[in-house]
């Protein structure tokens, strides 16, 4: 890394004092060309030859623009194509991949109509300001930060002191202590289906689950999953449906409440369906 470092200075050396030299010649050669031939012409000449900074900022701007995209597509494809628990690892030993991570992903937001996590502070708005909220994958706390609710939020990466940082298949509340889960694009890891277990063993009895999830992730003609299998596992699960809502264009809405008692029998597993992972378009 030191030689990495030492060598990009000298770089910068290199270019930096370049176009000087470069810039004196020319205003010197103006100088000659004017005194020679007197002409306007030679001046513009020289100018246009100019090196323009705006123009290679820009470029340069542009390519740090499309690094940055890439990594967090490279960082966006690891989360969903790994467990919770290998995420959490993975972050842990480079915290500043999760900063690279959120800056792709607020990119990426910016180009969406409607945020979800926007609808569901609205729902949060227009319940009972007394519930106790868990989000589960909370990224920058957007939530916790516009509700008067008490949030608990979690993620693998802990940006505001707020947040607790956990693989969320594993938080440290209580059993039954909350009354609203909140999952908003966070279905990221191989083993969702562990965290829907996190979410159901915290939520009291008529708690409600709230899930926003990426449409395409849902559509079965281009292989995501039924949305129904969907729903009946998680009805498996303990809970009741509420509300379906397909009417955004880029993500899906589930509302289901937690039963009273978990009617299915122990000994017959889940059909989870695969998620299939969310890649997002190169900008
Ligand atoms: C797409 S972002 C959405 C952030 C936020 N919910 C929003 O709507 O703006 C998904 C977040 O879930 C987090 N996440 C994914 N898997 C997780 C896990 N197993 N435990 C904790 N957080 C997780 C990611 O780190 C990321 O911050």
């Amino acid at each position: 890394m030191p030689e990495a470092k030492s060598r990009k200075r000298k770089r910068g050396k290199k270019t930096g004092s370049k176009p000087q030299i470069q810039q004196q010649k020319e205003i010197k050669s103006n100088d000659n060309t004017k005194a020679k031939h007197g002409g306007q012409s030679n001046e513009l000449a020289a100018a246009s030859k100019r090196p323009k900074p705006s123009s290679s900022s820009s470029f340069l701007d542009k390519m740090k623009a499309r690094l940055a995209g890439g990594h967090f597509r490279m960082l966006n494809e690891t989360l969903y194509t790994c467990t919770g628990g290998e995420a959490f690892n993975y972050f842990k030993e480079d915290p500043s991949l999760f900063n690279m991570y959120h800056a792709g992903y607020q990119e990426q937001m910016a180009h969406w109509p409607e945020q979800p996590v926007n609808v569901i502070i609205k729902w949060l708005k227009d319940h009972n300001r007394s519930f106790v909220v868990a989000d589960f994958g909370c990224g920058d706390a957007r939530l916790a930060k516009n509700v008067k609710n008490k949030v608990f939020s979690f993620d693998l990466i802990s940006k505001d002191p707020s947040v607790i940082a956990c693989d969320m298949s594993k938080t440290p509340l209580d059993s039954s202590t909350v009354d609203v889960a909140v999952f908003c694009l966070s279905l990221m890891g191989t083993d969702y289906p562990s965290y829907l277990n996190e979410a159901q063993r915290v939520l009291k009895p008529g708690g409600w689950l709230l899930i926003a999830e990426v449409k395409s992730r849902f559509d079965p003609i281009t292989g995501g999953a039924d949305p129904n299998k969907f729903v009946k596992a998680i009805s498996e699960l303990g809970f009741t449906s509420v509300l379906k809502d397909f009417s955004n264009k880029m993500f899906i809405l589930f509302h289901f409440q937690k039963k009273e008692k978990r009617e299915s029998s122990k000994s017959k597993a889940i059909e989870w369906p695969e998620l299939k992972p969310c890649l997002y378009k190169r900008r």
